[in-house]
């Protein structure tokens, strides 16, 4: 049960379950960091397997859990759903405000090196270390059942997770995401002022080039959606690059008409869950109502 740990900021029940926001300072960021967490109807005794959601450039912890839709399949597959920020925010770095693609809301999912960031932009560390850790003290999570589902820069931020932790994450999935981000726009000037100018370094956070280095070895399966409506498709995502691969762990499944916004992702939602509830052994319920 959450503690003086965790500040709880709000709470709500939500299909048989709970919503529940929390802040609480992070030794990673330096800085407090909020995340949603949505915790189906559970047995006294029992745990249940977490999928952390990512959202993009702009959102924050309340985005997904607000327009996706995602809580009712949650509660029936028996999920939990995590969402953090998607940066450290009033961190005091000069600057952090002024662009909407670059700094606050925008911490692309990288351990920063570069000064002055590098004090307090530590979201790798913080999704895939500081956060799971915390949430194991004080919910009812099953040990070793992760997945990690992300949209756009946090579709970039799920697939670079997941395939630098893949002991840790049992599938992965996103919608629109980043594939290549050395390559296009928001992830050239992410990466050159988060890691610095050597390109060399910007790989270990750049899903294709992860894929490539991972070509013939084994990592989690992957599930991704993509609108060919998207906006940002051509000169942002890139995401036929991932298809040119021809992973076979990689499902890629492109969609007519739809464009980059939560509408597209509320209509696949259902999809992602059950994919990630199949790979982590979730327990499905007849009635999300149904208590074990
Ligand atoms: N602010 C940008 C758009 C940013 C954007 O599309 N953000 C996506 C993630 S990359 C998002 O999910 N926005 C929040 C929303 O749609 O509710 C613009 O006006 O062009």
């Amino acid at each position: 049960m959450p503690s003086q740990e965790l500040e709880l900021l709000e709470s709500h029940a939500c299909f048989a379950g709970r919503m529940e926001r929390y802040q609480h300072h992070s030794r990673q960021c330096r800085s407090p960091m909020r995340f949603s967490i949505f915790i189906p109807a559970h047995g006294a005794d029992e745990t249940l397997p977490v999928l952390t959601f990512l959202a993009g450039l702009t959102c924050n912890e309340e985005t997904f859990m607000i327009k996706a839709g995602a809580q009712r399949y949650a509660a029936e597959l028996g999920l939990i759903l995590l969402a953090p920020d998607t940066s450290p925010r009033h961190t005091g770095i000069a600057g952090e405000d002024d662009e909407w693609d670059f700094g606050t809301g925008a911490g692309f999912y990288l351990d920063a090196t570069a000064a002055p960031w590098d004090a307090h932009y530590r979201m790798f560390s913080y999704v895939t270390d500081e956060l799971p850790a915390l949430i194991a003290r004080h919910f009812p999570v099953q040990g070793k059942a992760q997945g990690i589902c992300g949209h756009s820069m946090g579709g970039h931020g799920a697939l670079v997770c997941g395939l630098r932790k893949s002991g840790q994450y049992q599938s992965i999935s996103a919608f629109a995401p980043v594939s290549a981000p050395s390559q296009t726009p928001w992830g050239q000037k992410a990466f050159s002022r988060y890691l610095g100018a050597d390109t060399g370094q910007w790989q270990a956070y750049d899903s294709l080039a992860l894929l490539q280095e991972k070509a013939g070895q084994s990592h989690p399966p992957i599930l991704i959606d993509q609108g060919r409506a998207d906006p940002f498709l051509e000169v942002e995502l890139k995401t036929e690059y991932l298809e040119a691969l021809n992973d076979p762990r990689l499902t890629l499944r492109w969609h007519d008409l739809y464009d980059h916004s939560y509408f597209f992702i509320s209509s696949f939602v259902s999809d992602h869950l059950a994919f990630h509830a199949r790979h982590l052994g979730a327990v499905r319920r007849l009635d999300p109502h149904h208590v074990r």
